[in-house]
């Protein structure tokens, strides 16, 4: 089974100094007595991320696609033998195995992710994430599920931090929400991974995006809490790097859409999918010539695993070029779901982008990742899990 981009211990020099925490002595020897806390992945599942963690449930797929996915990898549980035998150790690992007591055992060596042996805790403040998004892995031991909004501090020890957190009017979370986490980071010397979004490129002048596009957005506007929130959260995640040494990561990730999406999130694949099993219109905005690229929620999941566990801290593009217009997209919907679909036309709102597209060319040849699944390929997966939410709405 191909390995992951295994992460040796990091450097001296990469490590940023630790100011331990004063953990009350119960929760210290909690920790130590479950030898588990050693890794997070610190997703703050709201609006844009509650369909991050990858799916289980894809009845259309068929049993040899999609591909050998690190998200597909993980689902199947092969991650590679998990526990002590595929090791990932980081700064803070080494750390925590320094400060135990003499004669306490060493705690398990880490490595990344549920199937691969890891712990991971997920924070979320439910605003708009669902808790049966992880039903599947309540039992397991080794996860665990914290109800904390990241604009208010949180100190956990950790090695790596997913910041996934954005709801939908985020300018908070994204400043005090990336400054926690920054500020959780440098503590416990984790390696920080921030979600960033192809919104701040704003409306593009160049077309497809490159990371080295600066961006064309309007600072004042009626989305600029979100497009300029991001960039805000880029900066400080770079300040944090250059100043304090933690290590980073910056994905700006594009379109995605998947089975756990919020029904009802605004986002046009959701409601385009949600609308034709419903037997109600797809509302294009505009004309709806206006473009986007879609990717399939575990493409990006493969990608941000990735980078976490790379060298490189980015920006990357993290998207699928193939690109759509929403009258396109709508084509797309009807043809898998329902020939007897139609459109409605409503008016769009201001300042939204007339086309996007991601060049992937830098996480081609520096991550070696690309997407591999389709629009044609992933939406079925999605409506089947759609389908399933919508009949139990009407039960
Ligand atoms: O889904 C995502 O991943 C992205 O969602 C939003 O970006 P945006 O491109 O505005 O996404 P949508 O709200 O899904 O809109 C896409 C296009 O579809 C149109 N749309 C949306 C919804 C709808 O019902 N009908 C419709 O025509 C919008 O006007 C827009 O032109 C976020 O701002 C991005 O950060 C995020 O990456």
């Amino acid at each position: 089974m191909k390995q992951l981009n295994r992460q040796p211990t990091l450097s001296k020099q990469h490590r940023p100094h630790h100011h331990r925490l004063p953990l009350p002595r119960s929760l210290a020897s909690y920790l130590l007595r479950e030898h588990r806390l050693l890794f997070v992945l610190l997703g703050f599942l709201l609006a844009s991320s509650c369909f991050l963690i990858y799916p289980s449930f894809t009845p259309l797929s068929s049993s040899s696609s999609p591909r050998d996915t690190v998200a597909a990898r993980i689902r199947r549980g092969g991650g590679g033998g998990g526990g002590a035998s595929s090791v990932v150790v980081s700064a803070a690992a080494a750390a925590a195995s320094r400060r135990l007591p003499v004669g306490v055992r060493k705690p398990p060596l880490r490595v990344v992710l549920l199937a691969r042996g890891d712990s991971v805790i997920v924070v979320d403040n439910f605003f708009t994430g669902r808790k049966e998004n992880f039903a599947h892995h309540l039992a397991d031991p080794r996860f665990e599920l914290i109800r904390h909004d990241v604009v208010e501090p949180i100190l956990l020890e950790v090695d790596q931090i997913y910041h996934l957190a954005c709801p939908a009017s985020p300018y908070k979370t994204n400043v005090m929400g990336t400054l926690n986490m920054l500020g959780l980071a440098k503590r416990v010397g984790a390696r920080f991974l921030l979600t960033s979004t192809s919104e701040v490129y704003g409306d593009p002048l160049e077309h497809p995006q490159k990371e080295s596009y600066w961006g064309h957005v309007n600072p004042i506007g009626v989305r600029s809490c979100y497009d300029e929130g991001k960039r805000t959260a880029e900066t400080l995640t770079m300040d944090y790097h250059r100043g304090a040494g933690v290590e980073v990561r910056i994905a700006r990730i594009f379109n995605t859409y998947g089975p756990r999406m919020c029904l009802d999130d605004g986002r046009v694949v959701s409601n385009f999918v949600a609308q034709t099993l419903r037997k109600q219109p797809m509302t294009v905005y505009g004309d709806g010539k206006q473009t986007r690229s879609f990717q399939y929620v575990s493409d990006l999941v493969d990608g941000l695993i990735t980078l976490m566990e790379s060298e490189h801290i980015g920006p990357f593009n993290l998207g699928n070029p193939g690109e759509f217009t929403m009258l396109e997209l709508a084509q797309v919907v009807k043809e898998t779901i329902d020939p007897s679909a139609r459109v409605e036309f409503k008016p769009n709102t201001a300042d939204d982008p007339h086309m996007r597209k991601p060049d992937i060319s830098k996480a081609k040849s520096l991550l070696h990742w690309e997407p591999k699944i389709s629009l044609k390929q992933g939406l079925p997966r999605m409506v089947s899990d759609f389908q399933m939410r919508i009949m139990d709405e009407k039960r």
